[in-house]
């Protein structure tokens, strides 16, 4: 009896937030500029305003605006220079009458500041007047002052960055959960942020199953899931172990699994491919049963990848460790065929690992499907055991596509002709999975889907 993949996810989503409370070292706290592509453990909230004071946003002079109010070519306003302050300088230093208002007019000409970009606004202006805009002239003697004119009016803070405009104290600037993008780095680091506490990285052993990948003649099959596995998973910010493939050999997978389960490596996740389906060399849901593992559910109501296996492996706890109890390994049985072990890594592995580090549910992108070609899931349809009343249910169904955008700016999907679960030639021209639910997508409206990207991360049009 299958399980629906609803049922199967909420199944994940409990294990994954159990599990997140006892992992060791959940958290590392990091360089910023090391942290690019990892989970953020908690909200990032801002402890200042930024800018924090406000400053010249061009070099030009610091101004009273309303002085120019009638300014014109015929009757331009004079301003003599007072000061000059740069980017860093404190305008406090200015000589203090330079600040003055237009109350304290000096030789009846109004004070203005030469000031750079970036530097803070000195008390008592209100607005920057670009070089390009002013003329400068050389005052009456040789004591005096140079002066500018200026023959337009300029308005209230023009060229003026006001303090907190950007950020303000308080603001929650990333969400805990969230993947620190490159581009996030602009703002912490104009932040004074330097380092950020983010989720451990998964730790995660995968292993191979079957003779015939070990085989050098005969029946030879290579490995494709060892090496997939452990880069999607490296991908998306995993710590990934491979641990070999292994013979279909019972005593064999029931050592190195409880090996692998009580090792120091404290793994989150163990993986294994193949072998869990019903053929006679397919030991995994009996070595399993014979570790006394805690099966959470054999076989979904999903295509490809219906034999797919969720256990909980009990670690045995290394003598003198006093962590807590508790903890357990996650154990994920793939099937075999590459195409349905990657749907089942990005259907069923990496729901529960974006659980387990605290990241939400994503967002799929809703497209149309070119080719309205919804695969036939009435006649894949595959029992289901609820509650104890065994119902019928229709598989969720994953296939690979092509996601693209319109000249009209509209997202639309093309499914890849191949769809076996053995072809894998159309991975290198498909850039999303699209997943039908049982009721047709019936919530999304008519002809539309919803695209993942095929391992994680964002979709990219
Ligand atoms: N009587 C039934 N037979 C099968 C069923 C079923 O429900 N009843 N399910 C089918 C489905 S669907 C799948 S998928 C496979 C999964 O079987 P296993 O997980 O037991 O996988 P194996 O039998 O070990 O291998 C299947 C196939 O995949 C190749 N393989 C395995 N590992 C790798 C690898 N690491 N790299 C590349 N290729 C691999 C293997 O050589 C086989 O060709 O079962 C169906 N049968
Ligand atoms: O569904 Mo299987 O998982 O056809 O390859």
């Amino acid at each position: 009896m299958s399980l629906s993949y609803a049922a199967a996810l909420s199944i994940l989503h409990q294990a994954a937030n159990a599990q997140r409370e006892l992992r060791q070292d959940a958290t590392s706290s990091l360089p910023l500029e090391d942290a690019v592509g990892r989970v953020l453990d908690r909200d990032l909230v801002s402890n200042e305003s930024t800018p924090p004071h406000d400053t010249a946003a061009m070099d030009g002079y610091a101004i009273h605006s309303e002085a120019t109010r009638t300014a014109s070519p015929g009757a331009p306003v004079r301003f003599r220079i007072r000061g000059r302050i740069g980017a860093g300088d404190d305008p406090r230093m200015l000589v203090l009458e330079a600040s003055m208002p237009r109350s304290r007019e000096i030789d009846n000409l109004q004070p203005c500041i030469e000031i750079m970009t970036g530097a803070v606004f000195p008390d008592g202006f209100d607005a920057c007047v670009r070089y390009e805009d002013t003329v400068r002239v050389a005052g009456n003697d040789s004591q005096s002052q140079p002066e500018i004119s200026v023959t337009k009016p300029i308005s209230l803070r023009a060229d003026r960055r006001l303090a907190g405009s950007d950020v303000k104290r308080g603001d929650v600037l990333l969400r805990a959960g969230a993947t620190l993008q490159a581009s996030n780095v602009l703002l912490l680091a104009s932040l004074g942020l330097t380092t950020i506490t983010v989720a451990a990285r998964p730790r995660v052993c995968v292993f191979s199953t079957g003779k015939e990948l070990l085989s050098t003649s005969f029946g030879l099959a290579r490995d494709t899931n060892g090496p997939f596995i452990t880069a999607a998973l490296k991908e998306i910010g995993s710590d990934v172990d491979f641990g070999g493939v292994l013979d279909d050999d019972a005593a064999l997978l029931r050592d190195r699994l409880e090996g692998v389960a009580g090792s120091e490596a404290y793994y989150d996740v163990v993986i294994t491919t193949g072998a869990v389906s019903k053929g006679c060399f397919d030991h995994i849901p009996d070595v399993l049963v014979g570790m006394n593992a805690d099966i959470q559910f054999h076989g979904v109501a999903i295509r490809p990848g219906h034999p797919v296996l969720f256990a909980l492996l009990t670690p045995r706890q290394p003598a003198g460790d006093d962590k807590p109890g508790g903890r357990k390994v996650a154990f994920f049985g793939l099937p075999g065929n590459p195409g349905a072990a990657a749907a089942c890594l990005r259907f069923i592995v990496v729901p529960y690992l974006r659980c387990l580090t605290g990241q939400g549910p994503e967002a799929p992108i809703v497209a149309g499907l070119e080719e309205a070609s919804m695969p036939a899931a009435a006649k894949d349809a595959l029992p289901c055991q609820k509650a104890g009343t065994p119902t019928w249910h229709s598989p969720d169904i994953f296939r690979h596509g092509v996601l693209r955008l319109t000249a009209q700016g509209t997202a639309v999907v093309r499914l890849s002709k191949e769809q076996s679960p053995a072809k894998l030639a159309p991975f290198t021209t498909a850039n999303c999975w699209v997943h039908f639910r049982p009721n047709g997508n019936s919530d999304l409206g008519s002809g539309l889907v919803e695209c993942l990207p095929l391992v994680a991360g964002d979709l990219h049009l």
